[in-house]
């Protein structure tokens, strides 16, 4: 897949900076941003990565073809010629550190580190912020329908109700990598490899003014398919009576019918009774699928009312995140060449939490050896090397400081994986299956008090006393003791 044409997906100030960095002989300077989000979505208690596929295919084709060069003379007149002259040779020659698609992941914690030209790592932070945001935030509440959808089957059926076409696509990879089991979208099943199901629409059944001649066409066509949506007319008086008809008639023809859908009314009662109007007629083996504005809370509502529901359909509140349209996640500069040396820079603001943490950081999974269960997540710079060593470690809340523990038995996990170093890719992309399997085994890593929907148990992450330290050191340098 080629992501070719998306150096223009990016801010207009980037662009700016890039061309005043240039004008001013400071484009050569280092630079080193991270990307992280500093709420949960969904007052979820983790949220699932996603996205980093796109940001490689960006990365690895961002370049600026001649009509983006003419578009940037015709739209800017203080750009300089022989800027966009540059601007021609432009590839990424930078650093790019990643979290894996599936990882568990927390607030406040860097999930992608860019380290380059001060001008490469400011470009890429739009389209790497909207990658992000948007997978992680769909993967994220995917995974929330996931935990409730337990050992049933979830399908994606959010194209029509996406914001557009990428939305779409994107969105169902996120979900399926969250535990979703197929798509409806069949451009994301032939692009990833999503395995895609569909059944039939209720203008299928209106198509022939008669419910049981539908069905029966249907049936016809799809012998080794048939799902029959029996909400058309009257779900328990019609649908059901006609879709055990032709389930019947398949039989007969040594076919079995494979489900029945439900897309309206009180999806408990009525999955209830339908499921005994099968059973009774012998069809314990056709399933039940219910669809109709899904969400997890609905889901966990149906599933405690006892609907007898096998697969759930879920398009509009999985797709648009409805409940939280979108996850804050922002790019920070910690670090920066000043006078020709790296020093760590910090972002201060009038609200605590937008105070950016200074430095290059790396991310450590501390986990107990003996139940291979999370204890917390460690934040230290690149040369503390006490979690690489096993050395005794202090986790302290960094927003407050007094609540501390200490770990000396624990295994430590590099999350920050090398996906770019000078520009070349170094890391090789896992399929789909394989970023399924990842985030299984990320979610076996924490108690389940860490994973419930509602009001879940806060994990840790801590950042080492050193990096603490930074960041006290530069609060106090720009914010001077004031008198009142
Ligand atoms: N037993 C139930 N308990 C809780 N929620 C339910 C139950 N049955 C259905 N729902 C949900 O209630 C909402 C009902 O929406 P709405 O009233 O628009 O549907 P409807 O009138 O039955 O069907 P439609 O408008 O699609 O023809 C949907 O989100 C559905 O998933
Ligand atoms: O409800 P969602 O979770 O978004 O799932 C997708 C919906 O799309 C279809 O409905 P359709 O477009 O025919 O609209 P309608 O059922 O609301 O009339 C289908 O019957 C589902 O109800
Ligand atoms: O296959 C289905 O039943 C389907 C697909 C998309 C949207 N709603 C339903």
């Amino acid at each position: 897949m080629n992501e070719m044409g998306l150096a223009l997906h990016t801010d207009k100030y980037q662009i700016n900076m890039m061309y005043a960095h240039w004008i001013n002989g400071t484009h050569h300077k280092k630079a080193v941003f991270e990307a992280y989000f500093r709420k949960l979505p969904f007052g979820n208690g983790y949220a699932v990565f996603a996205g980093l596929e796109r940001i490689v295919n960006y990365i690895t084709n961002l370049s600026f073809r001649e009509e983006d060069i003419a578009y940037l003379a015709e739209q800017e007149e203080n750009y300089d010629a022989k800027f966009l002259e540059e601007l021609r040779q432009f590839r990424f020659h930078g650093n790019l550190f990643s979290m894996k698609e599936g990882a568990v992941v927390f607030a406040d914690e860097p999930l992608i580190r860019v380290e380059g030209s001060i001008i490469e790592a400011q470009l890429v932070e739009t389209a790497l912020l909207n990658f992000m945001n948007y997978q992680t935030l769909i993967a994220t509440k995917a995974s929330r329908i996931k935990q409730v959808g337990g050992n049933d089957i979830l399908l994606e059926f959010g194209t029509r109700r996406a914001q557009e076409a990428d939305a779409a696509i994107w969105g169902a990879r996120a979900a399926y990598i969250a535990g979703f089991h197929a798509t409806s979208n069949m451009l994301a099943g032939a692009r990833f490899g999503i395995p895609t199901k569909g059944t039939h629409a209720h203008a299928w059944v209106q198509s022939f003014g008669n419910e049981q001649e539908a069905f029966d066409r249907y049936a016809n066509a799809m012998p080794d398919g048939v799902t029959l949506l029996v909400d058309t007319f009257d779900t328990l008086g019609s649908g059901v009576p006609h879709a055990i008809k032709t389930a019947k008639d398949l039989e007969a023809r040594g076919k079995k019918m494979i489900a029945i859908r439900l897309d309206s009314g009180d999806l408990a009662y009525l999955s209830i009774q339908a499921r005994k109007m099968l059973d009774d007629a012998g069809l314990s083996y056709v399933k039940i699928v219910a669809s109709n504005d899904l969400d997890e809370n609905t889901i966990l509502d149906l599933k405690a009312q006892g609907a007898r529901i096998d697969t759930w359909g879920v398009g509009t509140q999985l797709i648009t995140a409805s409940d939280q349209p979108s996850l804050g996640g922002v790019y920070k500069l910690v670090e920066c060449e000043i006078d020709g040396e790296m020093v760590p820079t910090i972002k201060i603001s009038a609200n605590p939490e937008k105070v950016s943490t200074p430095g290059t950081k790396e991310v450590y999974r501390i986990i107990n050896p003996t139940n291979g269960k999370a204890i917390a997540d460690y934040i230290c710079f690149p040369d503390e090397k006490d979690p690489l060593e096993g050395k005794r470690l202090k986790l302290f809340n960094p927003a407050h400081p007094y609540i501390r523990k200490y770990v000396s038995d624990y295994k430590a996990v590099p999350m920050l994986e090398p996906i770019f170093i000078e520009g070349k890719q170094v890391y090789t992309m896992p399929n789909l299956e394989e970023i399924r399997a990842y985030h299984v085994s990320q979610l076996d890593e924490f108690w389940p008090e860490y994973l419930r929907k509602l009001n879940p148990e806060i994990y840790r992450v801590n950042v080492s006393v050193k990096a603490w330290e930074m960041k006290q050191k530069l609060l106090a340098q720009y914010l001077p003791e004031e008198e009142l």
